[in-house]
């Protein structure tokens, strides 16, 4: 640990072990507000928000924010965001922040500061990235999660159907880039005890995924499960040895079920007490 800060992995474990690895969605889809009775503009992007954080924040280990459904509202969107951070983490949620970054080293750098420093407006628990700039290009995020007992989130194999011909692609050495991601990953946690920091995502979706060595010492977070047809159930079967460190995603399957807080409440409960299920089974 180089901050003073424990590190995320370590945090990330404590708060699996204690409330169940569900990780919640905070995604408003203009079709949510609607179904919600919410306006599309800023007041309805609060109230979708609060009511989530309300809901679900004292329940569950992580919260996953998607940040575009912010940024599409300007400023103001943002100020939300970085306020339902601030509520979910003063409930006792990690917050990982879904804005899927990638850029040349220089830029990273500030993408690293914007989201990985501490103090920072929109300073999370974790972060999504992605490599596809070279995994390389990452490392100002990496070092900087170090500091400050941050994580990573780093697009391995994606749940959308798309994702494959990128990922799945053979390098001149034989192994596909997904592979080669995950392999940077375990170098990263190597060592760390009882979780590393940087993880990778992985699709509930994707079916058998034997082929690739998912024992990254580092948690997977899975989405997919819920709207884009994952169940709890397929969780033993995609991820194998390796499930235990699956952090799985459902955004819309919970969401749907809002504005009542009472119905998010329940509807996070059935998918924590069906994941518990299908790890018992495994
Ligand atoms: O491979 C990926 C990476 C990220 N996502 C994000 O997760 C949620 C899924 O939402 P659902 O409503 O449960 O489908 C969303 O924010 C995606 O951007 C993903 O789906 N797949």
């Amino acid at each position: 640990m180089t901050g003073t800060t424990e590190p995320f992995g370590a945090r990330l474990r404590r708060a699996m072990d204690e409330r169940g690895p569900l990780c919640v969605g905070v995604d408003p889809h203009a079709s949510l507000l609607a179904e919600w009775g919410l306006n599309d503009d800023v007041a309805g992007l609060e109230r979708f928000s609060r009511t989530v954080v309300e809901a679900v924040a004292d329940r569950v280990a992580v919260l996953k924010p998607q940040s575009a459904f912010f940024e599409r509202f300007g400023s103001r969107g943002v100020a939300v965001l970085e306020k339902s951070v601030e509520e979910a983490r003063a409930a006792g949620a990690l917050v990982v922040m879904d804005a899927k970054r990638g850029d040349i080293g220089s830029t990273m750098a500030a993408y690293a500061e914007s989201f990985l420093s501490e103090g920072a407006p929109l300073f999370s628990d974790a972060l999504t990235v992605s490599p596809y700039l070279g995994y390389g290009s990452l490392k100002p995020a990496v070092d900087m999660a170090r500091e400050s007992g941050a994580g990573l989130f780093v697009l391995a194999l994606t749940s959308n159907p798309e994702g494959g011909e990128v990922q799945h692609a053979v390098r001149a050495d034989g192994r596909s880039v997904a592979a080669t991601v995950l392999a940077h990953l375990a170098a990263e946690n190597a060592g760390e005890d009882p979780l590393g920091s940087f993880g990778a995502v992985v699709g509930a979706t994707l079916g058998d995924l034997s082929s690739y060595d998912l024992g990254i010492n580092g948690p997977l977070l899975a989405p997919g499960i819920g709207a884009q047809g994952a169940t709890p159930a397929d969780l033993p079967r995609v991820f194998g040895t390796a499930v235990r460190d699956v952090v799985p995603n459902v955004s819309r399957g919970v969401l749907r079920h809002g504005p009542d807080v009472a119905a998010l409440r329940t509807a996070a409960d059935r998918f924590a007490q069906e994941i518990r299920t299908a790890l018992a089974a495994a």
